[in-house]
């Protein structure tokens, strides 16, 4: 199909007419908004984006106009926010008005209309599902009783990484396959017959909600919807998706039905529990698109997060050959005596902790995070308009000069003695995010980064199998390493098994 190419007088008047409409509007409400570089008009900013992955580009435009600045997306009023301080104001003295997040089209679809913990919006339905998932679906105990499937996953991993002894191999690919595989048992129980292609699916949506669409970034024009093609696309991966999700619940509700002695039963999943405060009935009822709602929350949260900070981890100790060695020589001295990596005694590794914490401030898997502002607001004077997107830029503050010396560099030894912590109490340390929408997943994503990471580290010793190590970013909804990162493991724990 030919697009039809309007004749250059209807274009021009077409562009003239915005431009002073745009004009007009702006002097009508002329507001005291956050500062912010020149606006052109129809695309207002977009053009300030090009060059470089959004949370590099949006830093450095806040570095010239402030740490709250203003950007007009296409026709989205945005609102960035790049310090600790201008983070606080958003995030806790206002809270409750910015503890929405901004409508997103592949949301919208994966979520099964904004109905997932991530994407509903504040109020009570959200309430009650947060109450779910702290208390049961990802407290402590729950992370504690998925320990052993987690040993069984990585060791397994560590066994075929043993296989590959002195050959260069993919680590990232695997790393996401062991995460996932790890993740989707815990969330949906032992993987059968067809549940597998859930992964490449669940990818291609990942993928599809990291760009930019024109149809989002104009939403009053209609004729965009229709060109884009990416809500086709998505409604196609969410229908396939659909069909794996509604059979493996419905398999879960056959064996529940058989299964009335929960002592008889294996290691109880997600969706167990899920489906047992849908029986129980909940002041707002649960239907079964709400549960693959929050399935999709579990698998997605699960799995990119944790793999990507692996990766990034291991890259970062590639670089630093004294921080590899140091992390070694410490998990070696406490597991030795074993000869092999117990859950239970992961605590003990406190440089490790270091390592994770300065991977999660330099490396945030959420690079920018989404919310909306639901009604006026004035934020160190600026005027901030009900339906402006808020963007979070994590990456910028976790590296503000302010609070983080040599904030470009990796350097573990700084987490060793420091009180500073990642749960929402220092807004210049923010990779779950903070307040009210902070991440319920925090001690279920550590357990799944440290376990075999130490692993990794007990087991082999690392040579780069290319000659210097690339630490490009990709762009993407999680900010991974642009290039798979290539290692050559040697074998210098061999696998004794646990007595
Ligand atoms: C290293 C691992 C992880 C990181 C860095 C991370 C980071 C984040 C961030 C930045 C947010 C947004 C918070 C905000 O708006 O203030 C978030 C939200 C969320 N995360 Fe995580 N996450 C991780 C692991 C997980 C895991 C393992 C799960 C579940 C299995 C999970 C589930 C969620 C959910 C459900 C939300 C939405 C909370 C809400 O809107 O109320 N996350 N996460």
């Amino acid at each position: 199909m030919e697009i039809p190419i309007p004749s250059l007088p209807i274009l021009v008047s077409f562009l003239l007419s915005a431009f002073i409409l745009a004009k007009l509007t702006r002097k009508s409400s002329r507001r005291n908004l956050p500062p912010g570089p020149r606006k052109l008009p129809l695309i207002g900013n977009l053009h300030n984006l090009i060059g470089s992955v959004p949370h590099r580009a949006l830093h450095q435009l806040s570095q010239k106009h402030g740490p709250l600045m203003h950007l007009q997306l296409g026709e989205v009023p945005t609102v960035i926010v790049s310090s600790a301080d201008a983070a606080k104001e958003v995030m806790k003295t206002h809270d409750v008005k910015f503890a929405s997040r901004h409508p997103i089209l592949a949301a919208e679809i994966m979520s099964y209309g904004y109905t997932s913990i991530t994407f509903s919006p504040y109020g009570d339905y959200w309430s009650q599902l947060r109450k779910i998932c702290t208390a049961e679906l990802l407290s402590t105990k729950r992370v504690q009783s998925f320990s052993s499937l987690r040993e069984r996953v990585y060791s397994d991993l560590m066994k075929w990484i043993a296989s590959m002894e002195g050959s260069p191999l993919n680590l990232s690919e695997k790393l996401y396959w062991s995460t996932y595989s790890f993740t989707t048992t815990a969330a949906l129980g032992k993987v059968t017959e067809g549940r597998e292609p859930l992964l490449p699916i669940f990818l291609e949506g990942v993928e599809l909600a990291a760009g930019f669409d024109i149809a989002e970034l104009y939403p009053s024009v209609k004729l965009f919807r229709i060109l884009s093609g990416v809500r086709r696309r998505l409604l196609l991966i969410r229908e396939k998706a659909d069909e794996i999700l509604e059979s493996i619940v419905q398999e879960h509700r056959d064996r529940a039905a058989v299964f009335n002695d929960r002592e008889e039963e294996e290691e109880e999943d997600l969706l167990d529990v899920l489906l047992k405060f849908q029986d129980a009935g909940q002041q707002i009822p649960l239907t079964n698109d709400n549960i693959k709602a929050v399935l999709m929350d579990m698998l997605g949260g699960g799995s990119e997060t944790s793999a990507t900070m692996m990766n990034w981890a291991m890259a970062e100790m590639m670089k630093n050959p004294a921080i590899l060695k140091k992390a070694q020589d410490e998990v070696r001295l406490v597991f030795d005596g074993k000869g092999y990596v117990e859950e239970s005694r992961i605590d003990e590794l406190k440089y490790l902790k270091s390592v994770v914490k300065e991977t999660l401030r330099m490396h945030p898997p959420g690079t920018l995070l989404l919310r909306k502002c639901s009604e006026n607001c004035e934020i160190n004077e600026y005027e901030i308009a009900a339906e402006t997107q808020i963007i979070v830029n994590i990456w910028a503050i976790n590296r503000d000069p302010k609070y983080w010396e040599n904030g470009d560099c990796f350097e573990p030894e700084r987490f060793l003695d420091s009180s500073v912590d990642f749960r929402g109490n220092h807004m210049e340390y923010i990779p779950f995010g903070a307040g009210r929408r902070i991440c319920p997943g925090m001690n279920f994503g550590l357990a799944n980064l440290q376990l075999p990471l130490a692993m990794l580290l007990y087991h082999f010793d690392w040579k780069l199998a290319a000659p210097e190590i690339d630490m490009t970013e990709a762009f993407g909804i999680t900010t991974k390493i642009k290039n798979d990162l290539f290692l050559v493991p040697l074998l210098k724990r061999p696998f004794s098994l646990p007595k």
